[in-house]
């Protein structure tokens, strides 16, 4: 008889659902959401903005191709815990160096598999997400890791995942940025572009080296000046964790920076541009993650299909002056997915171009980055006039 380590999912709202261990033997607490995409899970888990929150996937099967070195988007896993309705056991793949259990038991990921992941899901669109905690039985009772929990233990984890604190209003970029700069040695060619680092993913900076720029990784706290110092042609904002209304410091260097060199924005780095110019940004019901999220360009009117993860979003009504314009458009839901200065050559989208995982429709981002770079005349261009001057005393 196949016995296995009982495990217990007990969200905020009192709701437990019942299931077996996987990964690191443990207890875990976060943020629970989910996320539609079939497969990149292992991209997905080492994605910096998961940090603090529990990855549901929406897909019954995963692990099978195991985990290979080369799909690391960081250097390791930043979701705090991840629910699956099953997890293989065993890989199959030439790729792979080791199997989903012994990655997320090498790097301290308490798992949970065997639970309703659908009945789980209905229940965050319906309620929106909530907190969470994932624990094994073997981490209280290792003599007895097969027992059901009791109900009395159910309700102090429930209690438990009350008490955590909310990712909202949480500066997490801190978390997770890197704390010196960094550049690439071999990527010294083409346009030199500083990338504020609030949690970036490798891919994107792949992503930019391909269209022939040479990226320099900055911490999150880089101020404006010592951006400038740095004699960049752009300025690219990443994606990154947490709330992005609370890491101010980064606004204010976005704003600074507003019209004195081209920037691109993705997913956290979008919504700071937002805040930057003075709107505001607000938490969704359960948010975008998947691959396969519809998004109207409505410069070209082309539908891309897109990776997304993202729990907020801007609202571009609450940007003063009609400092930014959409360029894209969500078809679920219709919020904004992409913006543009109406004078600047600064543009952003929520979603993920570098689709790692995901559908490759918005890559050409990446190119417009370029040109928009090489048309910029740095040198002789006189800074344009800033329309909020005065915001933060500037
Ligand atoms: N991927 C991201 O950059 C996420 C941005 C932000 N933390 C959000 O959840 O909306």
């Amino acid at each position: 008889m196949i016995r296995k380590e009982r495990a217990v999912l007990a969200l905020e709202d009192g709701t437990v659902y019942r299931g077996y261990a996987f990964g690191h033997r443990g207890e875990t607490v976060g943020e629970v959401v989910f996320n539609t995409s079939m497969t990149g899970y292992q991209e997905i888990m080492t994605d910096p903005s998961y940090n603090g929150q529990i990855v549901t996937m929406t897909y019954p099967h995963i692990g099978n191709y195991g985990v290979a070195i080369y799909d690391m988007e960081s250097n390791k896993p930043f979701v705090r815990g991840f629910i699956g309705r099953e997890f293989s056991d065993g890989f199959s793949n030439y790729r792979a160096q080791e199997s989903l259990e012994s990655f997320m038991k090498g790097h301290g990921v308490v798992s949970i598999q065997g639970i309703d992941t659908r009945a789980l899901v209905r229940r965050l669109r319906e309620g929106g997400v909530v907190k969470g905690v994932v624990a094994h039985r073997s981490h209280t009772h290792p003599e007895d890791a097969y027992g059901e929990f009791s109900v009395e233990e159910e309700q102090v984890l429930v209690a438990r995942a009350r008490a955590h604190e909310d990712i909202d209003g949480r500066d997490m970029t801190q978390e997770v940025t890197t704390s010196l700069p960094y550049a690439f040695p071999t990527l010294r060619h083409g346009k030199r572009v500083v990338l504020m680092d609030f949690g970036i993913k490798h891919t994107i900076v792949e992503r930019l080296a391909e269209v022939g720029i040479e990226p320099i990784v900055v911490p999150a706290q880089t101020t404006a000046a010592q951006v400038m110092a740095l004699q960049p042609h752009g300025l690219f904002l990443s994606n990154g964790p947490g709330d992005p209304a609370a890491p101010t410091y980064a606004h204010r260097t976005a704003w600074e920076l507003m019209g004195l060199l081209p920037t691109f924005g993705i997913c956290l780095g979008h919504q700071i541009l937002g805040l930057a110019a003075g709107g505001q940004t607000f938490k969704m019901k359960f948010g975008h993650r998947g691959g396969n999220q519809p998004v109207k360009n409505l410069l070209t009117g082309n539908v891309e299909i897109t990776a997304q993860n993202h729990g907020y979003a801007v609202d571009l009504e609450s940007i003063p002056n009609g400092e930014f314009v959409a360029t894209h458009l969500n078809l679920n839901d219709q919020t904004l997915e992409g913006m543009a200065h109406s004078r600047y050559p600064v543009f952003s989208v929520q979603y993920h171009p570098e689709a790692s995982p995901g559908p490759h429709d918005s890559r050409y981002l990446f190119e417009r980055f370029i040109e928009e770079i090489n048309l910029f005349d740095g040198a002789t261009g006189t800074p344009v006039e800033k329309v909020s001057a005065g915001r933060y005393g500037v």
